[in-house]
């Protein structure tokens, strides 16, 4: 069972919905994580995903805690902004003081950024983290300015998170000896992460064959055509078929993960490769660009079978890695020195977690947590 430092239960006054916030760590008093809303949610699921922030934050060094929101409620109901919106004005003094947020799995930085910001009068959803600076309004300043980025049309925030995926899935693949060039890959999910994974990915050469929505998996063994994906992918991350050519294979959902390719990338859900289905794996790599998408169990089985997982804290930390780079690490509110930090980064911590994995026969992700600061992530069971 884990334990948390501190953990609310909400439950909607309308819709009876619950929403938790899951605190796993507190650093200088504050942490920072995302909400995710979908139906099914549980407390345990934010507590792991709480647990999964604490790593993160400590593997880019930033002064805070790991935290995260769940909302066990349709992302794709009618009234969903309502429900996100009662949930934040219940948790506007945790806000204020503890808690830096942004989006997850069924929530946009927009929306929490304008409720947080218009419907709480705070100044920013990290305003908790901002009050703990001295150099308040110039990093405020330079985070807003950093935040409104784009690459080619699509948030700095989103591409970062799909830049940092492919950056370790580079690393990982050159170190099995492979060129990115020649890698099949295989995503599953083409919401903000799984869609900008595929974009860096393909544009670094790698071979996308297959894309899973939550409709089903879309094949071709020449590789999809990315751009083509995104101009049929909605905001909710479903892929209209109709506007796909005729010689994409329509599978089922669970298809994406039994491919004959290099990498499986997940990208949506939590425990998306588990003791039930990981023997159809056929890859050898495993890239976490979702949060906890491999259960322990399963990544336990498949590393004896010398199947690697690259774990979520290390491969999907470019999104929360641009907070930390703007408030903490100095660096200037441009495309380029963002993206380089990210690189340098989340491309250093694969390779030395790599090497540590090698040398002691220990899994990618033990021999990352070993890497980390140990009063940070002294986590208990
Ligand atoms: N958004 C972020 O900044 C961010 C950063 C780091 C990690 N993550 C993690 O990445 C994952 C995806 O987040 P997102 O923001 O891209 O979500 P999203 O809501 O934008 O997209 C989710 C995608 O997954 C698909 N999907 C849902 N259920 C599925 C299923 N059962 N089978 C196949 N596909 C399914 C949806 O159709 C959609 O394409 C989550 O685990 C999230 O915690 C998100």
């Amino acid at each position: 069972m884990l334990t948390s430092y501190l953990v609310t239960e909400w439950t909607d006054p309308i819709t009876k919905a619950k929403g938790y916030v899951a605190f796993d760590s507190v650093v200088n008093g504050v942490a920072g994580g995302g909400i995710r809303m979908r139906e099914g949610v549980t407390k345990e699921e934010v507590q792991r995903l709480a647990r999964t922030m604490t790593l993160k934050v400590a593997a880019l060094d930033q002064p805070i805690g790991g935290v995260k929101g769940g909302i066990d409620y349709p992302s794709t109901a009618p009234d969903s902004k309502e429900v996100l919106k009662r949930f934040l004005e219940a948790h506007k003094p945790i806000l204020m003081h503890m808690w830096g947020t942004s989006e997850d799995l069924g929530t946009r930085k927009e929306d929490i950024e304008h409720i947080i910001v218009h419907d709480l009068g705070l100044q920013s959803s990290a305003e908790a983290l901002l009050n703990k600076l001295d150099n308040k309004e110039m990093i405020m300043s330079n985070l807003n300015k950093g935040l409104q980025l784009s690459v080619d049309g699509i948030p700095i925030v989103e591409v970062a998170t799909g830049y940092g995926v492919s950056v370790a899935t580079i690393e990982a693949v050159q170190w099995l000896g492979k060129d990115i060039n020649a890698a099949t890959v295989s995503i599953q999910g083409f919401g903000s992460v799984g869609a900008t994974t595929a974009k860096s990915l393909s544009k670094e050469g790698a071979k996308i064959v297959a894309v899973a929505d939550v409709n089903g998996t879309i094949f071709h063994p020449d590789g999809l055509d990315i751009d083509l994906l995104l101009q049929a992918k909605d905001e909710k991350g479903n892929i209209h078929r109709e506007m796909l050519p005729a010689e994409y294979e329509n599978l089922p959902r669970s298809a994406w993960l039994e491919q004959e390719v290099d990498v499986l990338i997940p990208a949506a859900i939590a425990d998306a490769i588990n003791e039930d289905n990981q023997s159809s794996i056929k890859a050898q790599l495993i890239v976490e660009a979702a949060n906890i998408p491999v259960t322990e169990e399963a990544e336990r089985i498949l590393f004896e079978k010398e199947v690697y997982v690259i774990p979520d804290f290390i491969a999907n930390s470019g999104g929360g890695g641009i907070f930390g780079a703007l408030m903490y690490k100095n660096v200037s509110p441009d495309v380029e020195s963002i993206l380089g930090y990210l690189n340098k980064q989340i491309s250093g911590a694969t390779k030395s977690m790599l090497s540590q994995s090698a040398e002691q026969k220990i899994t990618p992700r033990q021999a990352a947590i070993q890497q980390l600061d140990k009063d940070r992530v002294t986590l208990s069971e």
